[in-house]
C-alpha cells in the first residue's frame, strides 16, 4: 500500500460551495500528498454521491492523489476509490474492512485512545482524530480535544493520525508536534479566497 498523503481535503457540498473548483486548485499544488475524501450531506442520494466520487477520482488520478469515500462504502467500491472512512454511526470498522477488502485504505474516527486502539485492531489503516478545535462545519460534535487529545491518541496507536476539526495552516505545527501525521480540512480550503495558496501553506506546514 503506498504511503498515505498528509493533507486530507474533505469535499464541502453545502449550498454555495464548489468542491470541484477547490479540488482543481489544490491538486496541482499538493499532488500525491493530497487525499480527497468525498463527503456528501446526509440527504444526498447515492447517485449524487456516486457522480461526485467519479468526478473526484478522475481529477485525482493524473496527480497520484488518493480518493476516499466517506460513509458510503458501496460508492467507494463502485467508483474504484482507494478506500473509505467510517465513524461511530457508520459500519463498524471490522465490517467496513470486510466490505472494502484487505488492501484498501480504511479510516476510522477516534476521539480517545481506547476507541483508537480498538479501531486499529479491527482493521483501520489510519485514524481521523478530533475535533481538535471548534468548527462550524459539523454540528453535534463533542468539545474540542486540542493538541493534548491528539497526543493521547497518537501515543496509543501505530497508524497515521489525521487531525480534524477547525484545522488551519497556523494550527498544523502544534498538531504535528502532538503526533499527528497529517490533517483533514473542510472549511480551511472551501472558504478560502485562494485555495491554491492555502493548499501551499498547508502542505508546507505539513512537510517542513
Ligand atoms: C479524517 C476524518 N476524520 C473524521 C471524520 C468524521 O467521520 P464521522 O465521525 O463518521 O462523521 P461524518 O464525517 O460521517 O459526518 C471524517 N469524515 N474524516
Ligand atoms: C466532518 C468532521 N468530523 C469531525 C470530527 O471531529 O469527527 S470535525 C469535522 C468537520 C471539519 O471541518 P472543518 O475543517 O471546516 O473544521
Ligand atoms: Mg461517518
Amino acid at each position: 500500500m503506498p504511503s498515505l498523503g498528509r493533507l486530507h481535503l474533505i469535499t464541502d457540498t453545502r449550498p454555495g460551495r464548489d468542491p470541484l473548483a477547490v479540488l482543481r486548485a489544490a491538486l496541482p499544488v499538493a499532488r500525491a500528498e493530497l487525499v480527497v475524501q468525498v463527503r456528501v450531506t446526509d440527504d444526498a442520494t447515492d447517485r449524487e454521491a456516486y457522480d461526485l466520487a467519479r468526478r473526484v477520482l478522475a481529477l485525482c488520478v493524473p496527480y497520484g492523489a488518493t480518493c476516499l469515500v466517506n460513509d458510503r462504502l458501496h460508492v467507494a467500491l463502485a467508483v474504484g476509490a482507494a478506500g473509505g472512512h467510517v465513524g461511530a454511526e457508520d459500519l463498524p470498522v471490522a465490517a467496513a474492512r470486510r466490505v472494502l477488502g484487505p488492501t484498501a485504505v480504511l479510516g476510522a474516527t477516534a476521539r480517545e485512545p481506547g476507541t483508537a486502539a480498538g479501531a486499529v485492531a479491527a482493521g483501520a489503516s489510519y485514524l481521523g482524530v478530533g475535533p481538535c478545535h471548534t468548527t462550524a462545519t459539523k454540528a453535534g460534535l463533542p468539545d474540542p480535544i486540542g493538541p493534548a487529545g491528539v497526543r493521547a491518541v497518537a501515543g496509543a496507536v501505530n497508524v497515521p493520525v489525521i487531525a480534524i476539526g477547525g484545522v488551519t495552516a497556523e494550527s498544523v505545527p502544534e498538531l504535528r508536534a502532538a503526533g499527528a501525521y497529517g490533517v483533514a480540512v473542510v472549511g480551511a480550503l472551501s472558504a478560502s479566497p485562494d485555495p491554491a495558496r492555502t493548499t501551499a501553506a498547508l502542505v508546507e506546514a505539513l512537510t517542513c
